[in-house]
């Protein structure tokens, strides 16, 4: 099982940011919350900071943990941890690695072709606006 931690990034509107896979990476073209395999020893924010930082180029606070979600995709198992997060002061999120970034509204979510392991997430999301 390996662990992944992803960022509910939510903007001053309550609107969340979400990005598309693109078409070199695995699970091509589905939408997923930003964030990447923790490392050894790593501490899981501190995790989600550095791939945040990789893959959109700016910094985030981040705050609460959302309940995890364990996902068999066959060849690979996942646990994904999500935390609420904000953009840090100033900070303007460019994608390195995605091929599309959204800001969705509540409404959105289901009309999106999502990871599967990420659909309880943002339903757990949804059901607690
Ligand atoms: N970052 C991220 N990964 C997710 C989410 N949902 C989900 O199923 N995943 C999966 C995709 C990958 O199998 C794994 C995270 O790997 P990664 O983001 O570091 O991706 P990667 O391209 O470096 O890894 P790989 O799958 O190509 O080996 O978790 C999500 O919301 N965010």
């Amino acid at each position: 099982m390996i662990n992944v931690v992803c960022a509910v990034i939510q903007d001053d509107d309550g609107r969340v940011m979400a990005c598309q896979r693109s078409e070199h990476q695995s699970h091509a073209g589905k939408w997923e919350f930003p964030g990447g395999k923790v490392e050894t020893g790593e501490d899981p924010r501190d995790a989600l900071r550095r791939e945040i930082r990789e893959e959109l180029g700016c910094e985030i606070e981040v705050g609460d943990r959302l309940p995890e979600v364990k996902h068999d995709y066959g060849d690979v198992a996942i646990c994904l941890i999500p935390f609420v997060c904000r953009l840090g002061e100033g900070a303007e999120p460019v994608p390195h690695e995605h091929a599309a970034v959204r800001w969705l509204e509540e409404g959105d979510f289901p009309s999106l072709d999502w990871a599967e392991a990420d659909i309880p997430i943002w339903r757990h999301w949804i059901g607690g606006q």
